[in-house]
């Protein structure tokens, strides 16, 4: 059978540079592009690339994608800073190629997908939750990804429950002492040097707390999803928002 022809988009960087690693180490995968700052997007199409793993940053993210979907090579995107208006853009262009497809994975790693799952399972069942995000000092945003993705996870699930505002009697407060509001949820950003990618989803009610913890503790953990995301994308055109999607969670 021939390989998955692969690329990667940001290969200098800390999780480029896992990705590329892992990609070579696939048996079922051949790394035929390897893109850092300034390399010409063409390179992609001479080299015949079929998906580009794209591990960049908010700035360079969208002129990545439109070049790829454009020229039909699927995405699978780790990069963060995702907006509505961003997705509507990236969902315009995959409209007008059909066949392409683009996984955006605010976490590649299987025990953050699982605490997101979790969460969102939880919300409904407790008068208060807030996220606390851990990372490395050198994150470019705040909140990460994986944060808001939960944030926006947790507060859907709490709306489709009828669930109330939770209680948050403070009446004055230092700006930014009570986290960023995404969508109704609190959430805290810590970047501490010794750190990687971690994450708190704190859940109170009535005499009892529930704490769901995920710690990356290498870029590691996040291969296997960007290996079985590139394994997928290529026969799920459109946008797939999660790698959960590709993961058999019933
Ligand atoms: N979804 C997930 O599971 C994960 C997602 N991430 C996300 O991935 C992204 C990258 O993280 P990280 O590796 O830590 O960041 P780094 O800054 O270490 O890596 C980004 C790399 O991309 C390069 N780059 C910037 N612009 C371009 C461009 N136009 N073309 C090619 N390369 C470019 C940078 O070059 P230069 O250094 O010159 O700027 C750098 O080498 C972030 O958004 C992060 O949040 C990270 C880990 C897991
Ligand atoms: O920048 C990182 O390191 C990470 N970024 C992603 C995010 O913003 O959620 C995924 C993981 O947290 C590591």
């Amino acid at each position: 059978m021939s390989k998955l022809r692969v690329a990667v988009i940001g290969a200098k960087g800390r999780i480029g540079s896992e990705a590329v690693k892992a990609v070579e180490a696939a048996e079922d995968m051949e790394l035929v592009a390897a893109l850092g700052r300034g390399d010409q997007l063409e390179t992609l199409v001479e080299a015949g690339a079929q998906v580009a793993v794209e591990l960049t940053n908010p700035d360079a993210v969208m002129g990545n994608l439109e070049f790829c979907v454009r020229n039909g090579i699927h995405g699978v995107v780790g990069t963060t800073g995702w907006s509505d208006e961003r997705l509507a853009q990236l969902r315009s262009w995959l409209d007008a190629s059909p066949r392409t497809g683009v996984l955006i994975a605010p976490n590649f790693s299987i025990g953050a997908v699982l605490t997101m799952q979790f969460a969102q399972q939880a919300a409904r069942f407790f008068e208060s939750v807030e996220v606390v995000e851990l990372h490395h000092p050198n994150k470019a945003d705040a909140p990460s990804g994986t944060a808001a993705r939960t944030a926006q996870l947790i507060a859907d699930a709490r709306e489709k429950a009828g669930c109330a505002p939770a209680p948050d009697a403070t009446a004055t407060a230092l700006d930014g002492a009570r986290g960023a509001d995404v969508a109704g949820v609190p959430v805290h950003s810590v970047r501490l040097r010794g750190l990687l990618a971690h994450q708190e989803v704190l859940l109170g009610g009535e005499g009892e707390t529930l704490t769901i913890r995920h710690d990356s503790l290498h870029h590691s953990s996040f291969m296997p999803g960007i290996l079985l995301g590139a394994r997928r994308v290529v026969t799920t055109p459109g946008l797939t928002m999660g790698l959960e999607n590709f993961l058999d969670l019933a």
